[in-house]
């Protein structure tokens, strides 16, 4: 059995890359970026008035003028102007290009305006007062976004100021997901008492949207010829498989089994850790790959975060968000094995306190409702105490 740094080295070593797409600006959040983001123009592109006043030229100022002709105003979106004598001044509106001529904006209340006269009340005034020069933010050909970045709002407006209305992002793999066993019906069915409703592919298919992934679901039934011949089509139409349970040590747990006489090498199965010590990863030679998670729904939802995340995020370039986190309370832990705790997280005077939930055992879905995170803990050891830090995987 192997550990679960090996694991994910070996998941790691299986990234792949599945291109570049180019998507409209609106479907681009959480996509990661493929392309740097260069600035088109100046930032600002022009000396952009940051007050409604006049705009003056200081000079005149500086010499003793107070009261400036009104020659004419400018609008914010309307050419430039220029004044035709620095000693007038120009109406400015916030937005507007600085007319040429004038080096400061004084804003209305520290002016009297009659007559077309207007009358600077301030005792002083700066060159450039008011004024946002062009390029000070950042000049044409500046990269503004470089690839590799998970696109945010914030970034979507950045993009839309360049004038991209579409992006070059990482393309995502194809991805199904397969529930197995004869237990499971349909989440709308009304279960009978031996039965349950198959909740974890939901869980697996909500994850991967959190990732911007629409994954096919599917249902494999416990019979050996009906699994070959479904599997056979879903991995003709996906990159990566997703199945949740059938890879223990079941009578009816024909998923390895079936897989290899499909041509799926078998990378691991088995990983020292709980839950999801029975975890099977395998590879064909095509490049596609199975993820056959645990069925119990903690060990699924683990095996998603610790191991298909990292698949995921080493193929699309993300990085995954972690935080460190102080524990709570100590934790005893006896199996030689590594142990991937949930914990509830919370922040306590800037500090994040990990809290670690004990459920009943991976069946125990209702563990899941306050998971915030999952701290894996080292095999080596087996007690923990409070206050030791940790690096929590959000989930
Ligand atoms: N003799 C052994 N028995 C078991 C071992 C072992 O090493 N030796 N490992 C145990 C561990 S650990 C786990 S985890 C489970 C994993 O078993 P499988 O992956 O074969 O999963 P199943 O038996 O199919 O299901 C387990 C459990 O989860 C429920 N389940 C399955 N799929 C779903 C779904 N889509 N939605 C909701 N619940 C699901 C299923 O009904 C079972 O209750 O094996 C132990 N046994
Ligand atoms: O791994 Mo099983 O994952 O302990 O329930």
């Amino acid at each position: 059995m192997i550990t679960v740094h090996e694991a994910l080295t070996q998941i790691t070593a299986c990234a792949k890359n599945f291109g570049k797409e180019e998507i409209p600006l609106l479907s681009a959040t959480a996509s990661v970026l493929a392309d740097d983001v260069i600035a088109d123009r100046d930032f600002p592109p022009y000396h952009r008035v940051t007050m409604d006043g006049i705009a003056i030229n200081t000079k005149a100022f500086d010499a003793g003028k107070r009261d400036f002709y009104i020659e004419n105003i400018q609008a914010a979106g309307t050419p430039l102007q220029v004044l035709k004598d620095d000693a007038n001044c120009i109406e400015v509106m916030t937005g507007a290009v600085l007319p040429g001529g004038a080096d400061a904006v004084i804003p209305y209340e520290e002016c009297n305006i009659t007559n077309g006269i207007a009358t600077v009340q301030s005792p002083s005034i700066r060159q450039y007062q008011n004024v946002h020069l062009q390029g000070t933010d950042c000049k044409k050909e500046t990269v503004l976004i470089p690839k590799d970045t998970v696109i945010t709002p914030a970034h979507i407006g950045i993009m839309a100021t360049v004038g991209l209305h579409k992006v070059m992002v990482y393309k995502n793999p194809v991805v199904a997901i397969c529930s197995t066993g004869d237990e499971l019906v349909d989440i709308a069915a009304t279960p009978l008492p031996h039965q349950i409703r198959k909740s974890n592919v939901y869980m697996l298919a909500a994850a991967l949207q959190q990732e911007g992934i629409a994954a096919q679901l599917h249902h494999l039934k416990d019979d050996k010829e009906a699994m070959q011949e479904q599997l056979t089509t879903i991995l003709n139409e996906c990159h990566v498989l997703l199945l949740s349970g059938a890879v223990s040590k079941g009578k009816f747990d024909y998923l390895p089994e079936v897989l290899t006489s499909l041509g799926m090498q078998t990378v691991f199965h088995r990983v020292a850790q709980r839950p999801g010590k029975p975890f099977l990863f395998g590879a064909f030679a095509n490049g596609k790959l199975v993820f056959g998670f645990p069925g119990n729904p903690v060990s699924t939802f683990v095996c998603y975060h610790i191991h298909f995340k990292t698949w995921l995020h080493t193929s699309l370039h993300r990085a995954t968000k972690k935080i460190t986190a102080r524990l709570e309370k100590p934790i005893s832990f006896q199996p030689k094995l590594s142990f991937h705790v949930l914990v509830t997280l919370e922040y306590q005077e800037g500090i994040c306190y990990a809290n670690p939930i004990i459920g009943a055992n991976s069946g125990d879905m209702p563990s899941l409702i306050n998971a915030g995170g999952i701290i894996t803990l080292p095999a080596e050891k087996d007690t923990f105490e409070e206050g030791d830090i940790f690096e929590v995987t959000y989930c």
